[in-house]
């Protein structure tokens, strides 16, 4: 059980400034215009070679372009699915309260004065600042009713909604993945209202989503800002409902790691039910076993795979493909990686498939940016699972001679922001490309220390895996999972290994 804390004025006052200038930062680079709902598309490739790096051979140079090629054809698609169902009159009611004070409201036709008796049976909603569950008006301004006070015969899982979480965010071949629910709270958002950006804390590591629904009750503002990638929309839930002919519901369902922010309400009441979406482990009988359409993602990056494979002069000697992955994943440091590669969402969870149904050998991996290096190896360790040592007594060896000597850890060069900007911290400056496979050029230089794995970068990672504590802003205080980032490896074998894969 967690205690609701309420930081002092002043840390939170830091926490959030720290924070509003990531934000800014953000804006500076360029968000889409927001239009409702907008469908923004973004590739994915990597960010290629930087200015200071030494001139490119012509074969290098087009096994980056045949690289980048690739990646371009990874499209991110929003990451989420939305709309409105109308419902059965029988499933507007919730029942309320606490013991010999119940009561139920039919969210359907609610008047005025029933809605002010739902939204003051409420507690203020809290979120969570790591582990702590923090009560902050300026950050989060809502009311909360916990699932022990409240029950609804609104049936989520008979009403369709899942259907579409399948075939619209899941999509594809995931879109046969069988869904688990958990109802999680009820929400009142009155006039004034409203949720800063925050992502969804993770509950386990198969949680993958949020659903969010919005009751047809008068009210105005309220909307959900999602933002990830660069790319920003909005859902207008309170629009949307008041231009259905039958009082309908709207949803909205995303994965739970994207950023999202509710609008301040202006007028009225805006209640919701939140749910936490779970890949199940067992199948659930209601899906019937249909083959899916292949999405257009899917379809483009299997050619342009295929293509590459049965190209003899790409990676002559076999390689490794990278792909650092566009979600942040539920990592469970008792748990390890486990079961992670079954859990990829939207475009990671394609590139994960097409390469296996080439029959190609992929696996997960974190990496983590050692900045003890005093040395001249690349400043980043690639490892097959997540590391915990912040229990553990000092060993007397950095965090990336512990990860090497003890856990199997290798050193690996990056490319894109993330890399320039580590290496900037570090006192060295490493190349990723063709130079580490030149022993001759490395016989006095950087990368002498230790064996540093050759990995191609189709897209580029987008954080390193945390070793430290850090502020993360969810809502619930942080259970065991926290939010990391993972990369995808994919062996490639030499062509003549590769004819079978292309066809
Ligand atoms: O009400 C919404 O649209 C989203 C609420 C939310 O983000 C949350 O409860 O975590
Ligand atoms: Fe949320």
């Amino acid at each position: 059980m967690h205690m609701i804390r309420i930081l002092p004025t002043r840390t939170l006052h830091n926490v959030l400034s720290r924070r509003a200038f990531l934000w800014r930062e953000r804006v500076a680079f360029g968000y889409h215009p927001i239009t409702p709902f907008h469908n923004a598309t973004t590739t994915m490739s990597h960010s290629g070679r930087s200015a200071s790096e030494s001139p490119e051979s012509p074969a290098a140079l087009a096994k980056r372009q045949k690289i980048q090629s690739l990646g371009d054809v990874i499209s991110r698609k929003q990451p989420a699915a939305f709309g409105t169902f109308s419902i059965p009159a029988d499933q507007w009611t919730i029942f309320y309260g606490t013991k010999g004070n119940t009561n139920r409201i039919n969210l359907s036709n609610a008047s005025e004065a029933e809605l002010q008796h739902l939204s003051d049976a409420c507690q203020p909603a809290t979120f969570g600042v790591n582990k702590e569950d923090v009560l902050d008006e300026s950050y989060r301004k809502a009311g909360k009713m916990d699932v022990t006070d409240f029950a609804t015969n609104f049936d989520v899982i008979n009403s369709g909604i899942l259907d579409v979480i399948r075939s619209e965010l899941l999509e594809g071949h995931e879109s046969n993945k069988a869904i688990k629910t958990e109802l999680y709270k009820l929400n009142v958002y009155g006039k004034g209202a409203f949720f800063k950006p925050h992502k969804d804390t993770p509950r386990s590591t198969t949680m993958f989503g949020s659903l969010v629904i919005v009751f047809p009750t008068k009210h105005e503002g309220g909307a959900l800002m999602l933002r990830h990638g660069g790319s920003e929309w909005m859902f207008d839930s309170a629009a949307k409902v008041r231009t259905q002919v039958d009082p309908s519901i709207a949803y909205i369902a995303f994965y739970s790691d994207v950023e999202h922010e509710v609008t301040p309400v202006t007028s009225g009441y805006r209640v919701t039910l939140t749910y936490n979406l779970y890949f199940a482990t067992e199948p659930i009988n209601n899906i019937i076993p249909v083959i899916p359409a292949p999405s257009s993602t899917e379809i483009a990056f299997t050619t342009a795979l295929s293509t590459l494979l049965s190209d003899k002069a790409f990676m002559e000697k076999g390689g490794i493909l990278g792909f650092g992955l566009q979600h942040e994943y539920p990592l469970d440091p008792k748990a390890g990686l486990g079961n992670l590669i079954n859990c990829l969402k939207g475009s990671d969870a394609i590139i994960q498939r097409v390469c296996s149904q080439l029959s190609l050998q992929t696996d997960l991996h974190v990496i983590y940016e050692d900045r003890d290096i005093e040395g001249k190896s690349p400043p980043f360790v690639m490892a097959k699972d997540i590391v915990d040592y912040s229990q553990d007594e000092g060993t007397g060896m950095t965090f990336g001679e512990r990860l090497i000597d003890c856990d199997g850890g290798q050193r690996v060069a990056v490319t894109g922001p993330i890399a320039d900007e580590a290496a900037q911290h570090a006192c060295t400056v490493y190349h990723s490309d063709d130079d580490i496979d030149d022993e001759s050029e490395n016989d006095d230089d950087e990368f002498k220390d230790d064996y540093v794995v050759d990995v191609d970068w189709v897209t580029d990672l987008t954080k390193f895996t945390g070793t430290t504590s850090y502020v993360a802003f969810g809502n619930s205080p942080q259970m065991d999972c926290v939010y990391g980032n993972v990369c995808l490896l994919v062996h490639i074998g030499p062509p003549e290994d590769r004819t079978r894969h292309s066809n």
